[in-house]
């Protein structure tokens, strides 16, 4: 029922305006699914390669489609993304793309749910998936690669920690990034927004802080549930190699990696933050250990360019002690099945999994599902902006049991 006897790719829009890939599978009894490519803009300089789309398609249309129709069982999602793997023949996708992969992968999985009749993370996660669901990660102010001109640190999170439900935690989040855009207002700030759909302005860091923090306790108060706030620093992006150390461009402050370290344990010690993302370059295990050490029983720090969903970065993490979490990119190993491995290798070994979003999105919400599959404690994908919505409205029907 689940033989596969069409792919199709094609190129569409993703948020930004750029380029991605889109993938059809359609099995023998008519089952269909449809994914699409995201797209990052502070890649981890270990993820698979994406190609330009109109490469990769015609890579996988030569080398992975004909080894998929009629050979391969969309039902059967391990034997798809071997069948990718083989068809690429590379260790990072560079042939046919990690965006025809992945593409290819999650409409595989779709088009198996879809011949099943089971809701797509019933289909990954079995029948005792449906009842957890993760916090979302919602990004309320942001910077770096994501806007020119703002924060240099990449995104300021909120997490509604103590929501009773999907539904009640997906609406604070909203209600603070509302309240972010009154306080910049009361400030005189003007300010777009970045490519995930959070506030940029032209503050510095500390500012950003302060607003965050009081518009987290303004909702925090409305609602009666706890609210905390995250960040994801993205700090190989300001990290220069040679003159090794990070620069806050906004506040004119350069920091070793010793100062750096203190710098995010004070900010988290100060603003009791519950998440931190990259908050080191994304070669130094050791100093990501070390902050681990210090302030990881308070908090998650979370290897997003460090570990890039890559089993064998996690590995060496695990080893060294570094960081006590990993952010889940499918698009950045390739396919569900390698999303999979590195989720339960995390879980394994007591590190918590936050399946994410890309910066360049399109309406896609494979990775509401793959957080509920997997029982991972938080989801990263923005606050507003129909891209971002498409994520977080499919959690409240996955809730209300209606995909
Ligand atoms: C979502 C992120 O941004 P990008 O997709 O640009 O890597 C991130 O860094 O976590
Ligand atoms: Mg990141």
């Amino acid at each position: 029922m689940t033989l596969i006897t069409d792919v199709r790719l094609r190129r569409i829009l993703d948020s930004r305006g750029n380029p991605t890939v889109e993938a059809d599978v359609v099995t023998e009894s008519g089952g269909f699914g449809r994914a699409g490519a995201p797209s990052g803009a502070s890649t981890g300089e270990y993820e698979a390669v994406e190609r330009p789309p109109a490469e990769a398609i015609a890579a996988a249309r030569e080398h992975a489609v004909p080894r998929l129709v009629g050979e391969a069982y969309a039902g059967n999602q391990r034997e798809v993304d071997t069948i990718l793997h083989a068809a690429d023949g590379t260790d990072d996708f560079s042939k046919i793309g990690a965006n025809s992969a992945v593409a290819i992968s999650m409409a595989a999985a779709k088009a198996g749910a879809d011949v099943l009749g089971a809701p797509l993370f019933q289909h990954l996660g079995g029948a005792f998936r449906g009842e957890n669901f993760p916090i979302p990660l919602g990004n309320v102010v942001g910077g770096g690669e994501h806007a020119a001109d703002a924060t240099d640190i990449q995104e300021f999170l909120v997490a509604p920690v103590g929501a009773p439900s999907i539904e009640d935690a997906v609406f604070a989040n909203a209600a603070v990034h509302g309240v972010v855009a009154e306080l910049l207002e009361e400030r005189d700030v003007p300010s777009g927004k970045g490519d995930e759909g959070a506030w940029a302005p032209s503050i510095d860091d500390e500012a950003a802080f302060e607003i965050v923090d009081e518009a987290v306790s303004q909702v925090e108060d409305d609602v009666g549930f706890e609210i905390r706030f995250g960040l994801d620093v993205a700090a190989a992006e300001m990290y220069d190699a040679d003159s090794e150390t990070y620069e806050y461009e906004s506040a004119g402050i350069n920091r070793d990696t010793d100062e750096q370290i203190e710098y995010i344990a004070d900010l988290v010690r100060e603003y009791d933050l519950v998440y931190v993302e990259d908050p080191l370059d994304e070669n130094d295990y050791e100093a990501f250990a070390d902050l681990t050490d210090r302030v990881g029983d308070r908090t998650l720090i979370c290897g997003d360019d460090l570990f890039v969903t890559n089993t064998d970065r996690l590995t060496e993490g695990i080893d060294q002690g570094a960081g006590n979490s990993i952010l889940i990119k499918p698009n950045q190993i390739g396919t569900l099945s390698d999303a999979f491995d590195a989720i339960e290798l995390a879980t394994e070994h007591g590190y918590d999994s936050v399946v994410s979003h890309r910066s360049g999105e399109t309406e896609d919400a494979t990775i509401a599902h793959l957080a509920v599959a997997t029982d991972a404690p938080f989801i990263k994908t923005g606050a507003v902006g129909g891209e971002r919505t498409a994520k977080l409205n499919e959690l409240i029907r996955i809730a209300d049991d209606a995909t």
